[in-house]
């Protein structure tokens, strides 16, 4: 039987730049991401992606301005986990990003994105992000950095069935 964990990441974006962090820990450490973790038993998951966005960079973001743009599934080959991460972008957002014992935040333009420190999966859906596409990818991995096989597609709604 597959376990199932559901994640939240949120990228907060303005005309120019989008908000990056460097994780410091953990699991993904030393790469570039968006900002996000487990959503908690009984958590809402917009209450989950803004309470990870403050926690990793002091940043805040009204739920109503998170929109939800894609859905990664992630698998490793070997173990009974899915990863199952919701995605979210918001250009309407309060402070200044500060580094935490998680994460280092940096703005980033939109061509320097350091896909070469990023997840591997990361360069293949980005491109639907950056012209706001609605996206859904499943990625089977083995080990964190080989992909086996993957699928991504453009949706027409985050809406489940
Ligand atoms: N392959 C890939 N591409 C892009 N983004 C991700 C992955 N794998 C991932 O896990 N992620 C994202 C999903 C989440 O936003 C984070 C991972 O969350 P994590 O840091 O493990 O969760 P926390 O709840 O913050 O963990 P603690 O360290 O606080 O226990 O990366």
């Amino acid at each position: 039987m597959i376990l199932n964990k559901v994640y939240t990441l949120v990228f907060l974006r303005n005309e120019q730049q989008i908000l990056l962090g460097l994780k410091k820990r953990g699991f993904g450490v030393n790469k570039w991401n968006g900002f996000g973790g487990k959503v908690e038993p009984k958590e809402e998951i917009l209450d989950a992606a803004v309470r990870e966005l403050k926690e990793e960079c002091c940043m805040s973001v009204r739920k109503h301005n998170l929109k939800n743009i894609g859905n990664l599934q992630f698998t490793f080959e070997g173990e009974a986990l899915m990863m199952d991460v919701r995605v979210f972008s918001a250009t309407s957002f309060v402070g200044d990003p500060e580094e935490t014992e998680e994460m280092l935040p940096k703005w980033f333009d939109y061509d320097k994105i350091p896909f070469e420190d990023m997840w591997l999966d990361d360069k293949l859906w980005f491109p639907y992000l950056l012209k706001d596409k609605l996206f859904y990818g499943r990625f089977h991995y083995q080990g964190y950095d080989k992909i086996l096989n993957y699928t991504i597609q453009e949706l027409n709604s985050m809406e489940r069935k």
